[in-house]
């Protein structure tokens, strides 16, 4: 209950945040959606972290999350946008059984979202105005993916952990941005990146 009034949303979406929990522990004996450690704490590590994603984006459109392995933030994302729809969302992920435990989320918890089974480099651009991607890959190969998949105009949210700012020096060698760090409420050590006007230098 407490947790309830920390996310300000309805019972029903915090229903359904908990049910999509119950189905990630359901399933990752099998599939392996989230490291075993992580699982006493889904709710933080995951779900939280996810929600915390969802909370810096603005506007409208369509929302891309790129390597949704076990759906975080890409399923997260789609529950709390059915309270006020903002986003058409699509998830990206190569893996055909994460596929089918997206798809079998999405079905159960009567989401509005669907799935591309494909590699993000692979597929035609996705035009996103909001492209989000966590645990996927360091930041120099995440602008690579938004070159291809955000649009001029949008908006990139990436998680990241406590390499943040030396992923950053990095991909300053290749890639000229607008950035904005937000501090992560799940992990001190974490920040979600917020990155504009991207451009090759
Ligand atoms: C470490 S997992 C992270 C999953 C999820 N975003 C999370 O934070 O729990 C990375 C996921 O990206 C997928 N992935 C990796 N490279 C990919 C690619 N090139 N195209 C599509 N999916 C990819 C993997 O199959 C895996 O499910």
């Amino acid at each position: 209950m407490s947790e309830l009034r920390k996310l300000d949303v309805s019972r029903e979406t915090f229903e359904k945040l908990e049910a999509f929990g119950e189905l990630v522990r359901k399933w990752n004996p099998r599939i392996n959606l989230v490291s075993k450690s992580s699982l006493d704490d889904l709710w933080t590590r995951h779900i939280l972290d996810s929600v915390q994603v969802f909370n810096l984006a603005e506007g409208s459109g369509v929302w891309v999350d790129l390597g949704s392995g076990g759906g975080f933030p890409g399923i997260v994302v789609s529950i709390l946008n059915q309270e006020e729809r903002h986003f058409d969302v699509t998830l990206v992920e190569s893996d055909q059984r994460k596929c089918a435990f997206l798809r079998t989320a999405i079905r159960e918890l009567a989401l509005e979202a669907s799935v591309k089974n494909e590699r993000i480099e692979e597929g035609k651009s996705l035009n996103a105005d909001v492209l989000s991607a966590r645990a996927l890959a360091d930041l120099t190969k995440l602008l690579g993916f938004a070159e291809l998949h955000l649009k001029p105009e949008g908006t990139a949210l990436f998680p990241k952990g406590q390499s943040w700012q030396r992923e950053g020096e990095e991909a300053r060698l290749s890639w000229m941005y607008g950035l904005e760090s937000v501090p992560s409420q799940t992990n001190p050590e974490a920040a979600i990146l917020k990155i504009k006007d991207i451009a090759r230098v």
